[in-house]
């Protein structure tokens, strides 16, 4: 930070996005009393993501559609960080950008919210589930052919709302959101990731810097969580190696093991539900990146053309 500029912090303008660059100024502060509270400032970026509020993101295809705005600001100058929820992130960051900084990541977990069952299996035959992610759609039909889903955008507000009236019986969110947004009375059950696996880097946030930035990446370091970055490694390399992205049928989870090791489950499902491919590793957390790509590269070779053509 140069003379009495204060440091920016992009970031998109939903409740839970807020929560999360509130959260990185607190912590920031915690790390560096001795900056005054206006030395950092919370500056609100609207992207295209956000605008797009009728159709599927997944039709719409393209990535970063919640990030390129933001993005845009951090290489001008306009901002000096941007805070993001890494589920978000494209596997590949424009040139001159990185991520500095993870938080301790949140509970990774899927939340099951319903008035009508205890979990997915009382659901009843023919339900209507709501969802935006094409992942928990194709997982969701894998375990219940029987059952329908529908689009379901908004945020967790509009989506509870939605619940509500009926118009579905059952809608799926993270647990992150949910705790950090204080709605977790809202929750039925939580979802085992032996049930539904959560997405890449679900619950995990991050903060991008621009790559010649030293001051701000400094000042990070205090903030930055090691154990978040080797499950984070693990999973977007696994996710890069298909090429996917958040709006791809594709899920895995890093977990530290008691003896020290990583434990890397991934999975791809046909947005249908009709078929899965799956695959695990376990290894020293020095092999994070290897492990992820590993079992990416495995998973594209079971799944075979057909298979990628329908998930990518
Ligand atoms: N795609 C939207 C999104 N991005 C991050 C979260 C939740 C918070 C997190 O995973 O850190 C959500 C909402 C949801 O999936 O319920």
């Amino acid at each position: 930070m140069n003379g009495q500029a204060s440091m920016k912090i992009g970031t998109r303008g939903s409740p839970l996005a807020l929560w999360q660059a509130n959260e990185v100024k607190r912590r920031l502060h915690q790390a560096h009393p001795e900056l005054p509270d206006e030395a950092v400032e919370v500056v609100v970026i609207t992207t295209t993501g956000d605008r797009i509020r009728d159709r599927a993101l997944a039709s719409i295809g393209g990535k970063g559609l919640f990030t390129k705005e933001i993005e845009e600001a951090l290489a001008a100058g306009e901002i000096d960080m941007a805070v993001h929820s890494m589920k978000d992130m494209p596997t590949v960051l424009p040139d001159g950008m990185e991520i500095c900084c993870l938080l301790p990541r949140e509970d990774p977990r899927d939340a099951f919210i319903c008035n009508v069952a205890e979990g997915i299996a009382g659901l009843p035959h023919g339900a209507v589930v709501g969802t935006a992610s094409l992942r928990r759609q194709a997982q969701v039909l894998h375990r219940r052919p029987d059952l329908k889903v529908i689009t379901f955008r908004g945020n967790v507000a509009t989506r509870l709302e939605k619940l509500d009236r009926g118009e579905v019986a059952a809608t799926f969110l993270a647990n992150a959101g949910l705790i950090r947004l204080q709605r977790t009375e809202r929750i039925t059950a939580l979802i085992e990731p032996e049930e539904m696996l959560p997405a890449v880097a679900q619950g995990a946030v991050g903060v991008e810097i621009r790559s010649d930035d030293e001051a701000t990446r400094e000042r990070l370091a205090a903030l930055h969580d090691t154990e978040t970055e080797y499950a984070v490694t693990a999973e977007r390399a696994m996710l890069a190696a298909l090429d996917g992205s958040c709006r791809t049928p594709i899920a895995g989870l890093g977990l530290r093991q008691a003896d020290g090791e990583l434990w890397l489950r991934a999975e791809i499902v046909m947005p249908d539900g009709s078929d899965r491919r799956a695959t695990e590793r376990r290894g020293p957390v020095s092999d994070a990146f290897r492990m992820g790509d590993d079992a990416g590269q495995q998973l594209k070779r079971d799944a075979g053309p057909a298979f990628l053509a329908e998930i990518l």
